[in-house]
């Protein structure tokens, strides 16, 4: 019982996008008839049978006591069962789910997700909002719910330089995360925290339109308070994710007790600030001085006569909690790629100070001049993926996948964690040269563009993916542009669990020292 509501969620919210490795899906070719004629039958998809397929055992049995595998290790329980079975694979994880790992699966499973992708919603937060009659947020919604909701959003936040308006104020933010880190000893919990109020002060930037003043030494009581209870709101979500309360779906459970409390302060936090925000936005546009360039992504939305302040402020909620757990966990990823492979660090600190120097802000201009940084990262991403699971999709027509016939309405795993390494040479070496093109324009190791999706793909791919890769991009500049960072030896070695999005099994004991 336990373990069957993690596993449907489990995967459902990673599923991973880069804006740059996006390919056009119509080279996609249709199936000729004779292949048409080979296609096998769903029921002969190999996968553990008896027991296993049973609706409420068999999700148990894929775990501890039964195996060696827990939720947090899905991707080992995953490439266990694709060595056993092959590259379709059935199973109950929660519901019966096929699980694919070829990235021309993944293209056919985007190709026909429809306009309308659907992905399981958080049972937590859709009993939290039932009951409180609360309009769901983004991720909980589907069909055209969801596209009513999305599409104004997506129009402001997946411009080229949706993020950049923020740059600025992000670089004065990372400045504050350097300062501590050069100048505070703190122990690797701390080091961990620490990025949380980064990604969460950054993120107030965006949502609040001002700093909370987590990263001051004395922040005040009140940006203190609404850190503590986001917190408390994502460890419960993820306590529920994990299968470890379920009962929250038909009574007020202590998980859902505590998430409910937490949450409705959140909420009246985000409104209150939002209603003051709206205010000097009405003053702005009475005095002529608001410009309509959707620049400002909360005074755009405050611009939208159908949306109202609870629509906006949940819109915002959204954003702020889908992005700072896993901006924050992906941060020390990336650095321990970088610290785990000095020679590589060195690279980027050359180029670093090549294009800014030591002690000037990242600018656009700087980032295009940047190749080496951007094939860090996505290098990263291939090397220590975000999420267990790429995506995860529920489609509206039966598809062809690895030659077996899959009906519409079967939950879609797609676990690309397995192409990051069946697909390339040398794949546990962290190599962002991979990524650089050569004299002749040709990817030095081509792979195939459906393989590294940190973000996912199509329309309903993560929608603050350039937020979230400006803000890996500037801890890294700032970091290395005055510090060098190393592992402590007794530290985590490469050993990363899922929860939901990747952290060391133990926080990482960095060493950061001065470069001047
Ligand atoms: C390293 C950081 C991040 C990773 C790896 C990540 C990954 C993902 C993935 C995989 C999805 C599901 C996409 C799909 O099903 O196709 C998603 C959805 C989402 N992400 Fe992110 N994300 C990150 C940062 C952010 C940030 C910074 C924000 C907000 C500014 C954000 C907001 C959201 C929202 C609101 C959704 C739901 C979208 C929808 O259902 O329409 N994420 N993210």
């Amino acid at each position: 019982m336990i373990r069957l509501n993690l596993v449907v969620q489990i995967c459902l919210e990673r599923m991973v996008t880069p804006v740059w490795t996006v390919r056009a899906l119509s080279t996609m070719s249709r199936m000729s008839s004779t292949e048409q004629l080979e296609v096998k039958p769903f029921e002969s998809i190999p996968g553990p049978g008896g027991l296993h397929q049973w609706p409420l055992i068999g999700s148990l049995l894929n775990y501890k006591p039964f195996t060696r595998f827990t939720p947090e290790t899905l991707h080992n329980f995953l490439n266990h069962m694709h060595d056993k079975y092959g590259p379709v694979v059935k199973l109950r994880l929660g519901s019966q789910v096929v699980v694919v790992c070829d990235p021309k699966d993944f293209e056919t499973v985007y190709r026909n997700e429809g306009m309308y992708p659907k992905r399981t919603s958080f049972d937590l937060i859709t009993a939290y909002n039932k009951r409180n009659n609360v309009e769901p947020g983004l991720s909980q919604l589907q069909g055209e719910g969801w596209h009513a909701l999305r599409s104004p959003i997506n129009k402001r936040l997946m411009k080229v330089d949706s993020a950049a308006h923020y740059l600025q104020q992000h670089n004065q933010v990372a400045d504050d995360l350097v300062q501590i880190l050069a100048t505070q000893n703190l122990s690797p919990e701390e080091v961990q925290k620490l990025f949380f109020r980064f990604s969460a002060e950054s993120l107030a930037v965006v949502v609040f339109n001002k700093r909370l003043g987590l990263l001051e030494e004395n922040p005040d009581k009140e940006a203190l308070e609404f850190l503590k209870l986001s917190e408390t709101v994502m460890s419960m979500i993820q306590k529920a994710l994990f299968g470890k309360s379920i009962a929250h779906r038909w009574f007020r459970n202590s998980t859902y007790l505590k998430y409910e409390a937490a949450q409705n302060v959140v909420r009246r936090m985000a409104i209150s600030r939002i209603t003051q925000e709206k205010v000097k936005f009405e003053q702005m546009k009475t005095s002529g001085q608001f410009k309509e360039d959707h620049s400002n992504l909360l005074f755009s939305l405050l611009s939208e006569t159908n949306l109202t302040i609870e629509n906006v402020s949940n819109v915002m909620i959204s954003l702020y909690f889908g992005g700072t757990e896993s901006t924050s966990k992906y941060i020390p990823v990336f650095l321990y790629n970088l610290a785990k492979n000095p020679d590589k660090q060195n690279i980027l600190r050359k180029e670093i100070l090549n294009c800014m120097g030591q002690d000037d802000p990242l600018t656009t201009k700087a980032l295009s001049q940047m190749p080496y940084l951007k094939a860090a990262l996505k290098e990263s991403f291939r090397l220590s993926f975000p999420s267990a699971v790429t995506s995860f999709r529920i489609l509206p027509v039966d598809v062809v996948l690895g030659g077996y016939h899959v009906p519409a309405g079967v939950s879609i795993f797609m676990f690309g964690q397995r192409a990051t390494r069946t697909h390339f040479e040398n794949p546990d070496q962290y190599l962002p040269e991979r990524w650089l093109r050569s004299d002749d324009k040709t990817l030095r190791d081509p792979a195939h563009s459906m393989i590294v999706l940190p973000f996912s793909y199509g329309p309903r791919n993560c929608i603050g993916q350039r937020f979230a890769m400006q803000l890996l991009y500037l801890a890294a500049v700032k970091i290395l542009q005055r510090l060098d960072v190393r592992i402590h030896q007794d530290s985590v070695n490469g050993s990363f669990i899922y929860k939901p999005f990747i952290q060391a099994q133990s926080p990482i004991g960095f060493k950061f020292t001065g470069v001047r």
